[in-house]
């Protein structure tokens, strides 16, 4: 990790060199026709029932709320894990994160492991077609030795962001929201100050809250602009932080919502989406990109009003009751995706395989979890996804999923509580709450039922239910004979002369690691 003075020096370098090329050119996209670009909008621990469009009181989501009236809004769209890291490891390999070692839990700063080299991800896939690609926001993949397992090494020309979750370092004293409001509570203590890296460089620690946003946005309208002047087609993945705790915005956005904290930093996300779709109208290419937004994971209830919401949906962040998996999803694509509201099946581990596809592109040769949706998009056909199999945060082969989808019936083979989802009336949802083994499984009609109330195996046990029960025994035992486990990353440990400081010889460690 090298040390970077001057954050407006390093973007204004970045601005020569993309027009210089260095993202790599080409024409890219197999198959003739102009390859289209994507944007993937990914928000942060942000639940199903938060959006103004799905029906929550407070929040004010007008971009959101736009791009799903005019684009494909998801119902029952899901994440491969209830918690960041394992999530975003299956978003960008089409694989679930067992088979990669991103579990159990999430990176910490000073993790030993990482997103392995070896797994393929959706930049790899279409940077070898051409494509320009930038990840901005929230990596959480892991940084290693001499930073080895950042998105530089994965695929992307270009990252600006925090390598892990912002609340995984001291944010006391800290401002969130200007003029001057601290951060809420007190984040990890006894790490380094939270970095903002360009690249493999720090070029800010303690990342400044208030101005982050706007960098990221500008960073981002440049990426989108030059890519148009040069013709290259892109993928442009931005993670944004909000809404996870410990929630800041900027200036326009301190204060002004309806929903505190809160709303605020979710404000300043849907603003975020607003600059991007604008970018791409300004550069004459929204008819030529999908626009794909969703969650990682489910609200983290336990921060109450600084956490987010499932509306009706079971439990949050860290269980596989709904709650925790199903995220709000809209792909937009004027001209090419007709609006409206599909309740087909599909997930974040689909992404890479439609991406692809629609990229002209090959897939990686591994076992992928993914389907190319495609049908669903355009309106063709039905969802290729008829199943969903929800793991824990600690998955493991003697338990394997603890819950399975099959069309719109979901079993439950174990359940457990998590702190993550604490704090909501139902108690079944907390951390306190032990793993509970079900035999026979508990089973839900999630389409009458979507709040897992009522198990049909005690009030309507006959012989249709018996028969769904053997189906997904039947799509379980198969998935599970094809499921390898990777070699554990988190597992792997930590080592606290991995965490990113921008005075590497400086004491006393951790909290020397300061520059402006
Ligand atoms: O255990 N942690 O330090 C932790 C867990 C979850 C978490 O949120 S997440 O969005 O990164 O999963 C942040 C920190
Ligand atoms: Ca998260």
């Amino acid at each position: 990790m090298r040390r970077r003075r001057g954050l407006l020096w390093a973007l204004g370098l970045l601005v020569l060199l993309v027009s210089l090329g260095a993202a790599g050119g080409g024409g890219g996209g197999g198959g003739g026709g102009v390859a289209p670009s994507f944007v993937l909008l990914l928000a942060d621990d942000l639940g199903f029932g938060d959006l103004g469009g799905c029906g929550h009181p407070s929040s004010a989501t007008p971009s959101l709320d736009r791009m799903a009236a005019r684009g494909l809004r998801f119902t029952d769209f899901y994440s491969s894990s209830s918690v960041c890291s394992p999530s975003r490891a299956a978003l960008l390999t089409g694989r679930f994160q067992m088979r990669s070692g991103v579990y159990p839990g999430v990176f910490d700063p000073d993790s030993r492991g990482g997103l392995p080299l070896s797994e393929i991800t959706l930049a790899e896939v279409l940077k070898a077609e051409g494509y320009a690609t930038a990840v901005v926001g929230k990596w959480h993949l892991g940084l290693g030795v001499n930073g080895s397992f950042l998105p530089t090494n994965q695929g992307f020309d270009h990252f600006l962001g925090v390598p892990y979750s912002h609340d995984q370092g001291p944010c006391q004293n800290l401002t969130c929201f200007p003029p001057d409001i601290k951060c809420f509570g007190t984040c990890d203590q006894g790490l380094v100050p939270v970095p903002l890296l360009w690249n493999q460089s720090i070029v800010q620690q303690p990342v400044s809250f208030p101005d982050l946003v706007p960098l990221y946005n500008k960073f981002s309208r440049d990426f989108i602009a030059d890519c148009a002047r040069r013709g290259v087609p892109f993928l442009l993945y931005y993670a944004s932080h909000h809404t996870h705790y410990p929630q800041f915005a900027s200036r326009e956005y301190a204060g002004q919502s309806r929903r505190g904290p809160f709303g605020d930093a979710l404000s300043e996300f849907d603003g975020s989406v607003g600059q991007l779709l604008q970018a791409l109208q300004d550069n004459g290419l929204t008819d030529r990109t999908l626009v794909f937004f969703t969650s990682d994971n489910g609200p983290s209830t336990m921060r109450m009003a600084r956490g987010g919401s499932s509306g009706l949906l079971r439990c949050g962040k860290g269980t596989t009751y709904e709650g925790g998996m199903r995220e709000p999803a809209v792909a937009y694509w004027p001209g090419r995706i007709t609006p409206g509201v599909t309740h087909e099946l599909a997930s974040t581990l689909d992404i890479l395989p439609t991406l692809t596809a629609l990229a002209g592109a090959g897939l990686p040769s591994v076992a992928l979890d993914g389907y190319d949706l495609s049908p669903v998009l355009f309106g063709s056909g039905k969802s290729p996804r008829q199943t969903m199999f929800y793991y824990p945060p600690n998955p493991d082969q003697l338990h394997g999923p603890f819950a399975v989808r099959l069309g719109k019936y979901k079993a439950h083979y174990f359940t457990q509580g998590s702190f993550h989802s604490d704090t909501t009336p139902d108690q079944a949802c907390h951390g306190l709450t032990p793993l509970t083994p079900h035999v026979p499984p508990l089973l839900f009609d999630l389409e009458s039922d979507p709040a897992e109330h009522y198990d049909l195996v005690q009030s309507a046990a006959g012989p249709e239910v018996l028969q769904v029960l053997k189906e997904i025994k039947l799509q379980k035992e198969l998935f599970e004979q094809r499921m390898e486990f990777g070699e554990s990353q988190i597992g792997k440990g930590r080592d606290p002369a991995l965490q990113p400081c921008c005075v590497p010889d400086c004491t006393p460690k951790p909290s020397c690691c300061r520059c402006s």
